[in-house]
């Protein structure tokens, strides 16, 4: 039997060098913000890392995170920056996402939660992502470094695997235990381990690559 890894992601990266650091911890998934409106989103200039240097013998994959946006431009970003991953992060459609999937990415959608969630909006979309995602519903469309009540998971009705975002700082991930009995399988952290808008602390991010690697070794 293969016990399934707690996985992590770091989201926002930008700056080569940073991303090189980074991936020296080995993250499950590092993302990258293909929203233009965010102070996070990965310009031009900043990604022949992505397409050229990634390296050859790495296993973290390449997260693309859209908002709202249209198919073609999803492709089209997705082949210049060799992504293995797409993250939705507004009110994309199960067609999408089935569409997405087809085409062979690895999909997770998310959901923001405020106060309350209706868990049902999930079902057409669990044959067609590998991970739902809750994040803190914001009119940004996340990367706020809010935490929502994670209380609201206890309503959580699907057996698909899902990752925890929103404001994840090590202060508060020492509290996930608390969501064992759900199938939260891995979390993404963002705001709360950078120094500025996409540039991450690397002690920060070594010390929870340290406390991922604690809850693999149990
Ligand atoms: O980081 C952003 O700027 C961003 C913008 C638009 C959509 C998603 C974004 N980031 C994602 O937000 C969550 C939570 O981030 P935080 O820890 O609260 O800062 C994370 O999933 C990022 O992938």
């Amino acid at each position: 039997m293969t016990i399934e890894k707690f996985k992590w992601k770091v989201c926002g990266m930008r700056a080569e060098s940073n991303i090189a650091e980074v991936l020296q911890l080995n993250p499950d998934y590092m993302g990258f913000i293909m929203y233009p409106p965010s102070s996070r989103f990965i310009e031009r200039e900043d990604v022949s890392f992505l397409q050229e240097k990634w390296p050859s013998d790495i296993q973290t994959k390449r997260v693309g995170v859209f908002v709202n946006e249209k198919e073609e431009i999803i492709l089209d970003f997705a082949k210049k920056y060799h992504l293995e991953v797409i993250q939705l992060h507004g009110k994309e459609t199960p067609e999408l996402c089935q569409s997405l999937k087809e085409k062979g990415f690895e999909v997770f959608k998310v959901f923001g939660i405020k106060d309350e969630f209706n868990f049902d909006e999930l079902k057409p979309y669990e044959s067609f992502v590998d991970y739902f995602l809750f994040d803190t519903k914001s009119p940004q469309h996340g990367g706020t470094g809010e935490t929502f009540d994670w209380g609201i998971l206890e309503q959580y009705n699907s057996t698909k695997p899902f990752l925890l975002s929103g404001g994840l700082s090590l202060e508060n991930i020492k509290n996930i235990r608390k969501l064992d009995h759900l199938p939260c399988k891995g979390i993404d952290v963002n705001s709360k381990f950078e120094r500025s808008p996409a540039l991450k602390d690397v002690t920060q991010v070594a010390s929870l690559a340290e406390w991922v690697k604690s809850i693999n070794d149990k």
